[in-house]
């Protein structure tokens, strides 16, 4: 649509058009920024200053109005966000995004702005329903949630939202938005986590390369959440409390073109004495036979460490990695020594990593031996450059001499698969359980509320999710519930044949009430505390399901009685087609 007949159908309702669009002045009184965490009257508050009521689509708003004018918007409902299928090929995913979600859910409530932009959205709708908005909060909705940070597989709810229609049905993209991308960056952290080993260190370094300043917060924090150690992302390190890591750019390097641009070639020993940095290196470049090496990098670098004698890792490809970047490192490294400072190590930033890394450390510890400086042949090595799993694994077969690998653009803009497919489905309304039919049998809606149990095996690894019917008799609910030690028959939702008998050793439940009455029922867990969590649930999780190539599918299964359900009322709701 043309800006001119947007401006003509201004008054009209625009149910499926582009609206007008904001006047600047009021675009710039969004509070675009990461707000403080709690207000003043003890709410929570969402991390994002873009997270309001407003973040949704229109027709959820639509929606709204007509539930509100057909007088259905308060009947009860039970609606489930989960996805169909892992991202990146894989068999697990992690959750990340719950807290996000409960602030939202907590802070709900429309202000006097957004309702005005509301009336002017659909300015033929009553001005009952804009008063009723006025009053809406999220005071009736209940959350039942899996722990942020666990390992999840398709079709689990990851959430349960119950309330009114019209608040679940305003919940719905929202939710979506801060659950999707969150749980598709942990995932894709905790398999890159997995590609490098725990041994080793992985930093998110990808801000730069990130999908604007939300995608690139969004994906330090569940980078971080999925197993990366750091990362160079000051604003994630300031308000999320993020550890902060980092190095230097070639362009640092590049600036240097000669000892004349090194002003001050001192450095104050440890014991207060000053020396003359550069005499020192240039002494040891002379003493190793180094002399090819680049002086105005070994300048830049003598810069560098003069700044930095307790942090000095030096970006080493700028020139020639082996004739020049670390034998220049090394000659530093060995000045700071006599100094009584300790250097720290290298980044590689292009070649053959394996290689390099591999003919970097034996440089590090010929020179060790030499000068009998054990600590050199330990010295850091920073990999980074377009690193990816399949990269991580090929160097892995290889053999490399890698400490940590920095990753940035494949970590956080999840190259390998964009997106991940969390929908948002009412499973009950008004008591009964409702069903969606779709021609896949994936993605036919599991009726009703259900709750998860994980049955764990005799050697402590999950072996089946078991999707059981809650319903209104506490008793018959107490039955499903599976117990240790007791046989329970786990069925697949759609394909009779599928099915097993399994004793767990131990029974976890892993719905929890999050949140009701307004109010958070526990206290949020820190980001750190998440992060644990989520490692240590990973490695319960059998191997095979977290391999990145053909990994074995994890059994999700329904209790029998859901069984039943389910397709008692596919049955019902099929139309029986007739032939003449
Ligand atoms: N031993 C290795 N095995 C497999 N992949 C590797 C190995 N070493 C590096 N890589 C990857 O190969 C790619 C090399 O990138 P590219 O072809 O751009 O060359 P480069 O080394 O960056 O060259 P330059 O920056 O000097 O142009 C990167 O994605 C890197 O992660
Ligand atoms: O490769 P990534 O996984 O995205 O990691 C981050 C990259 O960002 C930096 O440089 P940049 O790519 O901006 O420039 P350079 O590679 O030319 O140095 C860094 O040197 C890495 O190469
Ligand atoms: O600190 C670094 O070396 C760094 C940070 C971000 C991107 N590339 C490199
Ligand atoms: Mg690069």
């Amino acid at each position: 649509m043309t800006q001119q007949n947007s401006n003509k159908r201004k008054n009209e309702d625009n149910h499926s058009s582009a609206s007008t669009p904001r006047e600047l002045k009021r675009a710039t009184t969004v509070d675009y920024i990461y707000n403080d965490q709690e207000s003043s009257n003890g709410r929570l508050k969402p991390l994002n200053g873009f997270v309001t009521p407003l973040l949704t689509d229109l027709y959820q708003i639509t929606m709204a109005y007509s539930l509100w004018k057909n007088n259905r918007h308060e009947v009860s409902t039970v609606f489930d966000l989960y996805f169909r299928k892992s991202p990146f090929g894989g068999e697990f995913t992690i959750f990340g995004g719950l807290e996000e979600v409960v602030r939202f859910v907590s802070d709900f409530r429309y202000t006097p702005d957004q309702l005005q932009h509301i009336r002017t959205m659909l300015p033929t709708c009553d001005q009952g329903f804009i008063d009723y908005l006025s009053k809406l909060d999220s005071s009736e909705v209940t959350i039942h949630a899996i722990k942020e940070g666990s390992v999840v597989f398709p079709r689990i709810p990851l959430v349960r939202i119950e309330g009114p229609m019209i608040i679940c049905q305003l919940l719905e993209t929202t939710l979506l938005c801060l659950i999707n991308f969150a749980s598709l960056v942990a995932t894709n952290a905790a398999r890159h986590r997995l590609a490098v080993g725990k041994d080793k260190v992985m930093l998110e370094f990808g801000l730069r390369r990130a999908q604007g300043p939300d995608g690139g917060m969004s994906a330090s924090r569940y980078s971080y959440l999925g197993g990366a150690d750091g990362t160079s992302n000051v604003m994630a390190n300031y308000f999320f409390g993020i550890p902060i890591k980092g190095t230097h750019a070639h362009s640092f390097v590049t600036s240097y073109n000669s000892v004349e641009d090194l002003k001050d070639k001192t450095i104050v020993d440890t014991q207060g004495k000053k020396h003359d940095l550069l005499e020192l290196a240039l002494s040891f470049r002379k003493e190793l036979g180094y002399e090819m090496s680049s002086m105005s990098e070994l300048v830049a670098f003598v810069a560098y460490a003069r700044s930095f004698p307790t942090g000095f890792l030096a970006l080493v490809d700028t020139y020639d990695t082996l004739n020049s970047g670390v034998l220049n490192f090394l000659c530093v490294a060995l000045a700071l020594d006599r100094l009584g400072y300790k250097g720290l190590g290298i980044r590689l930033d292009s070649g053959d990593l394996s290689y390099l890394s591999k003919a970097s450390r034996k440089l590090f510890k010929q020179v060790g031996e030499k000068y009998q400086l054990d600590y050199f042949e330990k010295f850091t090595i920073v990999a980074s450059n377009d690193l990816n799993e399949p990269t991580i694994a090929a160097l892995n077969r290889q053999g490399h001499e890698i400490d940590t690998f920095a990753i940035g653009t494949n970590l956080v803009t999840c190259q390998a698969q964009p997106a991940l497919g969390c929908v948002y489905k009412l499973v009950e309304l008004d008591g009964s359980p409702r069903i969606k039919l779709s021609q896949e049998a994936n993605k036919i809606t599991l009726p009703g509320r259900k709750d998860c149990y994980r049955l764990i095996g005799s050697e402590g690894h999950p072996l089946v999710d078991l999707l059981v019917h809650v319903g209104s008799d506490e008793k018959e609910n107490q039955q499903q519930i599976p117990k240790p030690g007791e046989k329970v028959l786990c069925l697949h939702p759609f394909e009779e044949q599928k099915r097993v008998y399994v004793t767990p050793v131990k029974v976890e439940k892993l719905h929890h009430i999050v949140f009701q009455n307004g109010e958070l029922v526990n206290p949020l867990p820190t980001l750190e505390e998440t992060r644990s969590f989520c490692l240590s649930e990973l490695s319960r999780v059998r191997e095979d399901h977290l391999r990145s190539s053909n990994p074995t599918p994890y059994k999700v299964s329904v209790s029998k009685n859901l069984y039943d359900t389910l397709h008692k009322l596919w049955l019902e709701s099929v139309p029986v087609k007739e032939m003449k």
